[in-house]
């Protein structure tokens, strides 16, 4: 043998020991949190048992970040700890998880960046179904866009928060590329009409415009059910993401499309529980002041002499009356914080109703 062929083996019987190391401690790992699982059902008997901690993972995943040597990234070391969790998680409790589908959205890729792989993804129809379904219990948590880099905020998630009794426990960022996709068997035929969600025609309108300048565009109700039509239908082509082209079997024509390069889309897990600190939080509150001179000073007036810096604030027709407005706002701590709970007693003095949407760790991956 060469000395090059010596070399490879000699490397690669050190890779077969290592991986034996690994899959070991990834055993032994996976038995800690079955032991973990039996102290917490030990801990309050007859009542629910939550065991997704998303307060302990995101601590988990950034001290992976932060404490990473490379040569591999903090960001790929924490994705490889993301789906090691879930499974050690999932050996506790299996997590079913909501999201506004059809399977092959942009959300369903963000319930899985933020749960990782090994939790029961359910699919429904609407934001307000996901609600629906976190808040029966049939499903543990939810995932909903409420933001995109591009379009602004999605005013339905905004909305279903001033009547659901659910709370935020965690936010998810996507970096969305959108692909314009055929069926390969209709790869050379003319295309007469694209199908996308309304929300993607928007954030690639400047390359429709510049590119597909007069073809039909069709709005339907998610990119996967334009990817699933455009499978279908000759002469259609679909806007969409990469899971949806490998789902439905489609070609890529022009890929990254979207007008902003940046152009991200956050999104929220909504659960049944409060969230404890994590060390590194935020939180959501709705706000609906009194329609009078200096209103919006009163709120915001207290967040400055707190010290607390605020990440959004956004304004939503109240549902209790013509020209009254509800608050939603974002800001960095977390409700048991002393400067927060103090902000917080502040607020509830000058508003007109305060709801606590909950406090949760900030996105890490
Ligand atoms: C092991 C635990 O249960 C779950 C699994 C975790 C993990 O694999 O590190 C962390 C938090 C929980 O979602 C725990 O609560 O510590």
């Amino acid at each position: 043998m060469s000395d090059e062929q010596i070399r490879l083996a000699e490397l690669r019987d050190e890779i077969d020991q290592i991986d034996q190391q690994i899959m070991d401690l990834i055993s032994a790992r996976a038995r800690c949190a079955q032991e973990v699982a039996h102290v917490k059902m030990g801990a309050n008997p007859g009542q629910d048992v939550f065991f997704y901690r998303p307060e302990r993972e995101a601590q988990v995943l950034r001290r992976i970040k932060d404490s990473n040597p490379g040569p591999l990234s903090g960001e790929e070391m924490a994705r490889l700890f993301r789906e090691i969790m879930s499974a050690c998680l999932a050996l506790e409790k299996p997590m079913h998880i909501a999201f506004l589908g059809p399977i092959g959205t942009f959300t369903q890729a963000a319930a899985l960046k933020h749960f990782g792989h090994s939790v029961v993804s359910v699919p429904l129809p609407a934001i307000d179904a996901v609600f629906r379904e976190v808040e029966s219990g049939a499903a543990h948590y939810g995932v909903v866009p409420v933001e995109n880099s591009t379009e602004g905020m999605i005013n339905h998630t905004l909305d279903m928060f001033m009547s659901s009794p659910l709370k935020i426990c965690g936010e998810v960022q996507l970096r969305i590329h959108h692909h314009l996709m055929v069926s390969p068997k209709n790869k050379d035929q003319e295309i007469t009409r694209i199908y996308s969600h309304q929300q993607s025609f928007a954030q690639c309108r400047q390359w429709l415009d510049t590119h597909r300048y007069g073809i039909e565009r069709v709005t339907v109700s998610s990119n996967a059910e334009a990817a699933r039509r455009a499978a279908e239908e000759p002469g259609t082509a679909a806007i969409a993401g990469d899971m949806a082209a490998e789902l439905y079997g489609l070609e890529k024509l022009a890929t990254s499309i979207e007008d902003r390069p940046d152009n991200t889309t956050r999104f929220l897990i909504i659960g049944r529980e409060e969230v404890p600190a994590s060390g590194h939080d935020k939180s959501s509150i709705l706000v609906s002041m009194r329609n009078k001179p200096g209103a919006l000073y009163q709120l915001l007036e207290p967040f400055h002499s707190h010290g607390i810096s605020l990440t959004r604030i956004e304004t939503r027709p109240s549902p209790s009356g013509t020209w009254a407005y509800v608050f939603y706002i974002d800001f960095e701590g977390h409700m048991e914080d002393e400067q927060v709970s103090k902000l917080l007693a502040k607020v509830d003095d000058e508003a007109v109703e305060l709801k606590r949407l909950g406090s949760y760790p900030i996105g890490v991956l």
